[in-house]
């Protein structure tokens, strides 16, 4: 046997179009482009990668991209004087600022000072508690890509056993709460749990989220169930002869792809869903902030 790959790439191309076809709607019977704003502070490199197909896509659907690039210096003052004019600006709908911040500036205080409705990561404090309250909010865009993938291949989730690897704001958190909102039995699992492969292997998914190359092999993973690979690690390749280093996920694939009914890949899976559901929820935002009727199906 073996799992069913799903292409998260080409489903990412998928939702760009449905968000393309929505923004040239909203161009042509409302006069409105919806803009995405980007801060990046300093040279991270894994955001920097982020940041450059991000605006290639964000213009590519037909929004606006505004991107500012502070150097790694900058003041916390400065930084939140930026993102009060971007939360002033009309042109402006969605706004994220790329983590992690250098480590003289509050993570917590600046993401914070982002106007809720604008901010397209989900992180404010305002979304995670709407979002953990069954109320409408903006979605983390890496979980409502898993989730997209999930009841794209599942239909129904509903009293499915899930296994959240992870537990950070960012993903772990956020995805256990989706997958409750869709009535799976949600565990939560991380570097502290007991039994870990066992705990796995009661689920029909698994979320991997930890940021750990390979860390599950496939005999942790029940027969036929769904593997969401979240990681995204580089790692040396040199003795595979594939050029300096590879990019692997927290899943062992060639391990797990033999067990597994469906699966991710990394590349190619949640990566590009990540960046098409950031202008999903470019799109969601404007609509709210210009009292639309927002799209279906591109949010949770
Ligand atoms: N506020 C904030 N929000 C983020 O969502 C955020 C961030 N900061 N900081 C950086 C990380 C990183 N991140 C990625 C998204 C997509 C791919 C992606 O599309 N990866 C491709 C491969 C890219 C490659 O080849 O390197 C794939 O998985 O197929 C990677 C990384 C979002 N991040
Ligand atoms: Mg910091």
């Amino acid at each position: 046997m073996t799992a069913q790959i799903i292409d998260g790439k080409a489903f990412a191309a998928t939702v760009r179009e449905k968000v393309a076809g929505h923004v040239a709607r909203l161009k042509d019977e409302h006069g409105i482009t919806p803009g995405l704003a980007v801060v990046l502070v300093g040279e991270d490199p894994a955001s920097q990668v982020y940041v450059r197909s991000k605006g290639k896509q964000t213009v590519e659907v037909g929004m606006n991209s505004f991107e500012h690039k502070l150097d790694a210096d900058t003041s916390e003052k400065d930084l939140l004087a930026l993102i009060d004019k971007l939360n002033n600006d009309p042109q402006v709908h969605g706004i994220l600022v790329q983590l992690p911040l250098p480590g003289h500036l509050n993570e917590d205080l600046v993401i914070n000072a982002i106007d809720p409705s604008k901010d397209v990561d989900g992180f404010h404090i305002s979304n995670v508690g709407l979002l953990g309250t069954g109320q409408k909010s903006m979605v983390p865009c890496t979980p409502l890509g898993c989730l997209m993938m999930l009841r794209d291949h599942h239909g129904s989730l509903s009293g499915l056993d899930a296994v959240v690897i992870g537990r950070s704001n960012i993903v772990g958190k956020p995805m256990a709460q989706l997958l409750l909102g869709d009535s799976c039995t949600v565990t939560i699992a991380h570097s502290r749990t007991k039994d870990l492969p066992d705990v796995v292997r009661r689920a029909d998914i698994v979320v991997a989220a930890v940021g750990r190359a390979e860390m599950v092999p496939g005999d942790w993973i029940k027969p036929g169930a769904t593997v969401i690979d979240v990681g995204i690690n580089r790692i040396d390749a040199l003795e595979k002869g594939e050029g300096k280093t590879r990019l692997v996920g927290d899943v062992q694939f060639d391990s797990a792809v033999k067990v597994a009914g469906a699966i991710t890949p990394v590349p190619g899976g949640v990566g590009p869903m990540t960046i098409a559901c950031l202008l999903a929820n470019t799109l969601t935002a404007c609509c709210r902030a210009n009292g639309l009727v927002e799209p279906e199906g591109l949010t949770a």
